[in-house]
């Protein structure tokens, strides 16, 4: 008897369920130190651990910066599902003061062991081909299906050294460092920015459309000419391009979608467009603030899909529970100015394993091994920053 798409994507993975689930105690507080680095700030502040539910991305931030009055901004993570809680410490800027006053700890003994597939290759690649059913069945446009590795070390991992460690591999992107109620971390470095608010000036630069670096000039262009040339991966960024203007409309005037850009990790080339706007106040005056602008455009087709609606479905029943990762990472002040990354890149550190998880849109015209590959290489900037890398083919 054959399985249908919808019976197939049932599956449920019990490591990443379980590595999930233990990073989610309730009400639970801690003083320890969140970092987020971006071309505008170094940012670093100490304080308790709040882990807050999050029907609303806004709502959540407040109430972070609520429980702490003496606090000048907020780092924190906010979830894949808006169901699920969002991590927050709220505090003084102390990056000026320097590493003396973090939790940094050097010691970098820790060496990977062993990796899982969490789906193997051949089912990720045939989730994938049951996903392309649907969407010649006229269900669905797009579906970020993702996939991940659990890597285990001989010791535990150290979250700082692995942020330094990606950061010394791509000097541009949006590092973070989110510790995490149970003593785990979520450490990345996301190439993506959701939403940026500076005053009255708001940015976003979604990206979609990919194709795996070579690291030879020659055949990079090469692949950079095939990626500008490529109708699947324009109609794949063009989906975000709409969501993201379309998003930003009621909280923006002015809004001006740039031209199409090409935009390099240390592993991969992305096509990237940039949408600005003015920040347009309320009947009250309140200019909408980054949190804000965050949950009108999360999910966006670069994580989800399209319609969003039928694309989360699917990947709830595919995938289960996604935690932070394809959520929200930045920083917040008072006064409403922030930048929200898109949470890729990164890795859930738990004492010494590490559950590091990459996505790739799935449109019409994709093909199962090429989005395993991209996956695959996707997964590999974590990995390398791990001390793996090249061991870890696909
Ligand atoms: C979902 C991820 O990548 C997104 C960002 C850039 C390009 C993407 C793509 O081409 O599929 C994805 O939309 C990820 O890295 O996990």
């Amino acid at each position: 008897m054959s399985i249908t798409p919808a019976e197939r994507i049932n599956h449920e993975t019990d490591e990443v369920e379980t590595t999930l689930s233990r990073s989610r105690p309730w009400g639970v507080q801690t003083e320890r130190t969140a970092r987020f680095v971006s071309q505008r700030i170094d940012a670093q502040v100490r304080g308790d651990i709040q882990q807050v539910p999050t029907a609303d991305f806004e709502d959540a931030v407040e109430t972070a910066l609520a429980n702490d009055p003496t606090a000048d901004i907020v780092i924190g993570c906010l979830p894949f599902d808006p169901d699920d809680s969002a991590v927050f410490i709220c505090g003084v800027d102390e990056s000026a003061l320097g590493a003396e006053q973090s939790d940094l700890r050097h010691t970098g003994s820790a060496r990977i062991r062993s990796v899982i597939d969490v789906p193997d290759v051949a089912e990720y690649e045939q989730r994938v081909a049951d996903v392309l059913r649907l969407i010649e069945e006229g269900t669905l446009e797009k579906v970020v299906l993702a996939r991940s590795k659990l890597a285990a070390a001989d010791a535990p991992i150290d979250p700082q050294l692995l942020l330094e460690q990606l950061r010394a591999s791509s000097p541009h992107g949006f590092g973070f460092h989110i510790p995490l109620v149970d003593g785990g971390s979520f450490v990345g470095l996301s190439p993506e920015l959701l939403v940026e608010r500076d005053h009255l000036s708001v940015s976003s630069h979604p990206l979609a459309g990919s194709r795996i670096r070579t690291g030879h000039s020659g055949a990079d262009e090469a692949r950079i000419a095939d990626l500008r040339a490529s109708g699947k991966d324009a109609r794949e960024h063009q989906l975000v391009v709409k969501a993201v203007a379309e998003g930003l409309a009621p909280y923006c005037s002015d809004i001006i979608v740039d031209d199409q850009d090409t935009t390099a990790t240390d592993s991969m080339f992305h096509l990237g467009t940039w949408i600005r706007g003015s920040a347009a106040a309320d009947e009250s005056g309140h200019l909408p603030s980054a949190s804000a602008l965050a949950r009108a455009l999360h999910p966006t087709p670069a994580v989800c899909g399209a319609p969003t609606e039928q694309a989360r479905e699917v990947l709830r029943r595919v995938e289960g529970d996604r935690g932070y990762f394809t959520g929200a990472v930045g920083w917040q002040d008072r006064d409403g100015n922030g930048e929200w990354a898109v949470a890729i890149r990164g890795a859930m550190i738990d004492g010494s394993t590490a559950l590091v998880s990459a996505g790739a849109g799935i449109v019409a015209g994709s093909e199962p091994r090429s989005e395993a590959e991209e996956t695959g290489a996707k997964l590999r900037t974590v990995l390398s920053a791990l001390g793996l890398g090249e061991q870890v083919s696909r």
